[in-house]
C-alpha cells in the first residue's frame, strides 16, 4: 500500500483533482473526497475542478488544468494528487508523468480507510482482498507513479525475485498469490460467522440493525440507546465492523442492537460487494433502522441510497424505521411524521425510537404471563434464553413469570397462559 498513508505523521499534504461531466453534484463530491482525505491522515491544500462535456483522452482532465495542478502541486509542496474518481493503470501513470506527484484515486481512499479501520479478522481480510483486486490490474500505473516519489514505495523485495522476471511480474504473483491465501481465510471466517449468526437465532433473541450513510451517528445512537462504548468519531467510516450490542427496550424485551459500516455516494458497486458481509447482518435482523442526517439536506437522497442497498440484500419484507438523527441541528424542515425524530447527543426522541422498535417486534414476540408448575420449570430456562422475564414469583400452584416469547414459541406456552 501506499507510503503515502500513514496515519500518525503530519498530514501529507495532496491536491485534489476532479473532473465534472454534469454527472452528479461535483462540488459535495469534492467535500467528501476532502473528508475522505482527513481520514487517511492527508490535507487537501488545493482543489482543482474541470467542468467538460467529455474526459480528455488518456489524462481526463486538459491541458491547461493539468498545468495549474502542476503548479499547485510545486508550490504548496504536495505529494500526491487524488482524483475525484476511479483511474485506470494507464490514467494513473499517465497522469503522474504530468503532475510529477503519486497519484491516487477516490477508492483506493476509500479502500485505505477501510482497512485501517478494520476491527475483525473478517474485515481485515476482506478489506485487504478488496484493495489487492483494485490494485492488481492497475499495478503498472502504480508503480510508476510511486517511483515518482524519489524511488519509495515499491517494497517488492527484489532478492527474491526469480531469475529474469520483471519487478512487475514479480509484483503480480505475488499479489495473485496473496489474494488466494485470503480468499481461502476469509471462506472459513464467514462459515464461523454464519455458526455465530445461527447460534444467535437459535437462541431466538430479536436482532435489530442500524443501517445508513457513513456519519449520521448510528454508533453514537447505539450508544446512547445501550449506554455503553461503541467507537463513534467525526470521521467517515468510524465503523467497519459490525458491533453486536445488547439492548433492553421499555416492554422489558431484550433484543441484539448490531451496528454497521455506513454507505458513502457514489461507492463502487464491487466496493459494496465486497462489503456486503458486514451488512449482511442487517438481512438476518428483525428490525432495521435507518439512519439519515436531520440537518444533512442529502438526507432523502441518503436515504434512496441505503434502501437500493437493502434491496440488494433482500431485506425488503423485514420491518424498517426511519430515523432522523442529529435532530438538535436542523432546522423546522417539514418531514413525513411517520419518521422518528433523535438526537444521540441531546438524548431527544430516544424514548420514541425504544417505544417504536418495541411496536415493531410486538407481532415477533408476544407479551406473555403465565404460571409453570414446578414439574416444567425447564420451560423457564428456555423462557430465559429465548425470550426474556421481567417478573419472576414462586407461588403454591407453581412459578409466575411476566415477560415475552417468540411468537412462534408460542404454542409451547399456551397450556400455560393467563391471559393473552
Ligand atoms: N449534533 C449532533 N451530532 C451527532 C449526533 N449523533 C452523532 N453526532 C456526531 O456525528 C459524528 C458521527 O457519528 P458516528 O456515530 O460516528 O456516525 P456513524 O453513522 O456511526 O458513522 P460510520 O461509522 O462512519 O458509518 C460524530 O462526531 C458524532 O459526535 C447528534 O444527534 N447530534
Ligand atoms: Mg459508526
Amino acid at each position: 500500500m501506499s507510503e503515502l498513508m500513514i496515519q500518525d505523521k503530519e498530514p501529507v499534504k495532496v491536491v485534489l483533482l476532479g473532473l465534472d461531466l454534469g454527472q452528479f453534484d461535483a462540488d459535495r463530491s469534492m467535500d467528501e473526497l476532502s473528508a475522505l482525505c482527513e481520514a487517511n491522515g492527508m490535507e487537501a491544500v488545493a482543489q482543482i475542478v474541470q467542468r467538460r462535456a467529455a474526459p480528455e483522452a488518456g489524462t481526463l482532465l486538459g491541458e491547461g488544468k493539468l498545468e495549474e495542478a502542476k503548479l499547485y502541486c510545486q508550490n504548496l509542496g504536495a505529494e500526491a494528487a487524488i482524483f475525484d474518481g476511479e483511474l485506470s493503470g494507464s490514467q494513473i501513470r499517465n497522469l503522474s508523468e504530468r503532475l510529477d506527484v503519486e497519484v491516487l484515486d477516490r477508492t483506493m481512499l476509500i479502500l485505505e480507510i477501510f482497512r485501517s479501520r478494520a476491527v475483525t479478522n473478517e474485515g481485515k481480510v476482506q478489506t485487504e482482498l478488496a484493495m489487492l483486486r483494485y490494485r492488481l490490474p492497475r499495478l503498472q500505473g502504480l508503480g510508476e507513479s510511486l517511483s515518482r516519489q524519489g524511488g519509495g514505495g515499491g517494497g517488492g523485495g527484489g532478492a527474491r525475485r526469480g531469475a529474469g522476471e520483471s519487478k512487475l511480474e514479480y509484483d503480480r504473483r505475488h499479489i495473485h498469490r496473496r489474494i488466494e491465501a485470503l480468499e481461502q481465510k476469509l471462506t472459513e471466517l464467514e462459515k464461523r460467522r454464519g455458526e455465530n449468526r445461527r447460534a444467535r437465532q437459535k437462541a431466538g433473541t430479536p436482532v435489530i440493525s442500524l443501517v445508513g450513510y457513513t456519519n449520521v451517528g448510528k454508533s453514537s445512537l447505539l450508544n446512547a440507546l445501550c449506554g455503553a462504548e461503541v467507537m463513534e468519531a467525526d470521521m467517515l467510516f468510524a465503523t467497519l465492523d459490525p458491533t453486536a450490542r445488547k439492548l433492553t427496550l421499555p416492554s422489558g424485551l431484550n433484543v441484539i442492537a448490531v451496528d454497521t459500516v455506513g454507505f458513502v455516494s457514489r461507492l463502487p458497486h464491487k466496493l459494496v460487494e465486497a462489503f456486503k458481509s458486514t451488512l449482511e447482518e442487517a438481512a438476518y435482523s428483525d428490525v432495521i433502522v435507518k439512519v439519515a442526517d436531520a440537518a444533512d439536506e442529502e438526507r432523502e437522497a441518503q436515504l434512496t441510497i441505503t434502501d437500493q442497498v437493502l434491496a440488494e440484500l433482500g431485506c425488503e419484507s423485514i420491518p424498517q424505521l426511519t430515523v432522523y438523527n442529529k435532530c438538535d441541528k436542523a432546522g423546522a424542515t417539514p418531514f413525513d411524521p411517520a419518521v422518528i425524530l433523535t438526537s444521540a447527543k441531546t438524548g431527544q426522541g430516544l424514548d420514541d425510537l425504544l417505544a417504536a422498535l418495541d411496536a415493531a417486534l410486538s407481532d415477533r414476540v408476544r407479551a406473555v404471563k403465565l404460571v409453570l408448575p414446578y414439574d416444567k420449570l425447564g420451560l423457564a430456562e428456555a423462557m430465559r434464553s429465548r425470550g426474556s422475564v421481567s417478573v419472576e414469583d414462586y407461588r403454591e400452584n407453581g412459578v409466575y413469570f411476566e415477560g415475552f416469547v417468540k411468537s412462534s414459541d408460542l404454542h409451547i406456552y399456551l397450556p400455560y397462559l393467563l391471559e393473552n
